[in-house]
């Protein structure tokens, strides 16, 4: 009789517990965790930085000790919990395998250990291979680095990583963000970016910095402190065309100012555009600090990388706001490692979307959907 009642209160509360957990409650907690240590480690790279710290790849964009180490931590971590997910990872280890002597890798190596064996807080499990005594090798933590190498692809779960977008703009003290989603059949499920320079309030630029934007998709999106728990639903306010401003990359390398200044201008903006590095812009956006997101293609042929939107869309569209490439059409997560050929961005709230991809096609020429 006793064993009896125990089995249906264990029925009873193992389906209530199912019942009541939202989609991907886990792999949220995990990435918020993960993207909270990578936070910290990249704010102290940052403020230890030194010259030699830095390389240069192959497409002559800069990559730090900090770049490696945030992904060999976020890669660890995500392997521990989810083991079959492949992750496609902006950093790959093949040029520290090659370094003559050891100084960088040994510094990856410190700083991604430092990392993994910090205490844990709210919401750490240690069986995320995180916490006291947690240390790995350094093979491993290449091998770690090196599971970033998957092809993506339309079928399946996978992580995206970048472990710190906006490198150029980390290396001049200014915004950078941790950035992790996960894609399942190429939709993106779960957007987490950690922008450990950003203002927690716009309106207070000189207060606390720090926050985390985390979106799910259908749960909305919130902002967290670094230095909190605490969550907070964000909403996209409602801009008309007369109030819109909007962001942009610092680097017109990466986004054509001319063409964002003839946008503005059919738009009829008349504030100048906040600059700004990395994927901040989407938290940003997705805030309200801006009405607008435009990257537009610089005309050298470079294709948009999945890790450098898959979050940031998702925490815009669940903000109330919607992504598309500059001819009406949702970013395609599902080609590859990249966005196949480069349309650009168009990030709005829903009530301004329409007219500024008009006033987008109308500057570029590119064709509306069908
Ligand atoms: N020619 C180009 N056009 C668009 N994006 C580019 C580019 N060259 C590099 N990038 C990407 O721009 C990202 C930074 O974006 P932003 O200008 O919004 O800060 C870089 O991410 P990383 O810094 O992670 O390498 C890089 O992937
Ligand atoms: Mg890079
Ligand atoms: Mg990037
Ligand atoms: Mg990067």
């Amino acid at each position: 009789m006793h064993n009896r009642l125990r089995l249906i209160l264990g029925i009873i509360s193992r389906s209530s517990t199912t019942m009541s957990t939202p989609p991907f409650a886990s792999e949220r907690q995990l990435a918020i965790s993960a993207v909270r240590r990578a936070c910290v480690l990249t704010s102290s790279v940052f403020n230890k930085l030194v010259k030699n710290e830095t390389l240069t790849k192959g497409d002559k964009s800069p990559v730090t000790v900090g770049d490696y180490a945030a992904q060999a931590l976020i890669s660890v971590m995500l392997t521990h919990a989810f083991p079959a997910d492949p992750i496609v990872g902006e950093e790959d280890a093949a040029e520290l395998r090659a370094e003559e002597g050891k100084t960088l890798r040994e510094r990856i190596i410190e700083l991604a250990n430092q990392a993994l064996v910090s205490p844990l807080v709210e919401g750490d499990k240690v069986e995320w291979g995180i916490g006291p005594g947690q240390t790995k090798t350094s093979a491993e933590l290449l091998d770690a680095i090196d599971r970033g190498n998957y092809n993506g692809g339309r079928i399946g779960r996978m992580w995206t990583i970048d472990p710190i977008d906006g490198t150029k703009g980390f290396l001049r003290g200014e915004q950078f963000a941790v950035c992790l989603s996960l894609l399942v059949d190429a939709q993106v499920q779960v957007g987490i970016i950690g922008c450990p320079n950003l203002p927690f309030d716009a309106s207070k630029p000189e207060g606390e910095r720090g926050c985390i934007f985390v979106a799910v998709r259908g749960q909305g999106c919130h902002q967290i402190p670094l230095s909190s728990y605490t969550e907070t639903r964000l909403t996209m306010p409602t801009f008309t065309p007369s109030s819109l401003n909007f962001l942009e990359s610092v680097e017109a390398l990466h986004s054509s100012h001319s063409t964002t200044d003839t946008i503005s201008s059919i738009l009829g903006i008349t504030r100048p555009p906040v600059r700004m590095d990395s994927q901040a812009k989407y938290g940003c956006l997705a805030r309200g600090d801006g009405g607008l997101y435009l990257r537009m293609p610089t005309g050298v042929g470079y294709r948009e990388k999945i890790w450098d939107h898959a979050p940031g869309a998702l925490l815009v569209e669940e903000a109330g706001g919607i992504v598309t490439d500059s001819r009406g059409l949702p970013l395609d997560f599902g080609l590859g490692r990249t966005l196949g050929e480069n349309f650009g961005v168009v990030a709005a709230g829903k009530a301004v979307h329409a007219a500024v991809l008009d006033a987008v096609q109308q500057a570029t020429g590119a064709k509306a959907k069908a």
